[in-house]
């Protein structure tokens, strides 16, 4: 059995939908942004610190170690993780879900995006900067990718219910 992996861009719900899906199967969730924050700390302040390319560094070392966790589990990832070719290696052996997300669900959830470093630099709406990085990043997503949900599976339970299905039809030995 693999861990399920969710993936996708920010504020697409990886946390809220992992957490979610971990109980429906009864399996641990693993948010590796908060085992970051365990470790370093709160990461906007990492970012102010240290920059984006330590972030990285560290980024890809968290998951590197949770991904080798010893109960199958289902794991959120940070929304950059992707960026790493070990990760993404790594993410060969795992259940991996994209969760999608349009540019209007997205703009309603990031606020003012102070917890979210990547979206408050240089200047641009926090918005504007989402869409720029999406689009950098979608083709890296789909391709780490087994199953993506769609933007249209708008809640938190329908969402859960979609990756289950998923799963049982796809991969048995994921479940
Ligand atoms: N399906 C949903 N419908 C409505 N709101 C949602 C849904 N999923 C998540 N949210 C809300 O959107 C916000 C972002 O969700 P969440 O933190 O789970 O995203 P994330 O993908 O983990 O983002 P990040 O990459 O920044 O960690 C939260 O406030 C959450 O409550
Ligand atoms: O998409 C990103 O680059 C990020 C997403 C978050 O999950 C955090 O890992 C951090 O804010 C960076
Ligand atoms: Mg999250």
């Amino acid at each position: 059995m693999s861990n399920v992996v969710l993936i996708g861009p920010m504020a697409s719900g990886k946390s809220t939908v992992g957490a979610a899906l971990a109980r429906k199967l009864g399996r641990p969730h693993i948010d590796t942004d908060h085992f970051f924050v365990a470790r370093y700390g709160p990461i906007p302040e990492f970012f102010a610190e240290h920059g984006e390319e330590a972030f990285r560094e560290r980024e890809a070392q968290v998951v590197a170690e949770l991904l080798d966790s010893p109960r199958p589990s289902v794991i959120s990832l940070g929304g950059g993780s992707i960026l790493s070719p070990e990760i993404r290696q790594l993410l060969k052996n795992q259940y991996v879900v994209m969760l999608d997300v349009t540019e209007e669900q997205a703009q309603a959830r990031i606020g003012d995006a102070t917890t979210r470093p990547m979206l408050t630099k240089g200047g641009e709406a926090p918005v504007e900067r989402w869409k720029r990085i999406y689009a950098e990043r979608e083709p890296l997503y789909r391709d780490c990718a087994d199953f993506v949900v769609s933007a249209a599976e708008a809640t938190v339970g329908h969402r859960v219910d979609t990756i289950v299905e998923a799963m049982r039809k796809g991969r048995d030995r994921t479940l």
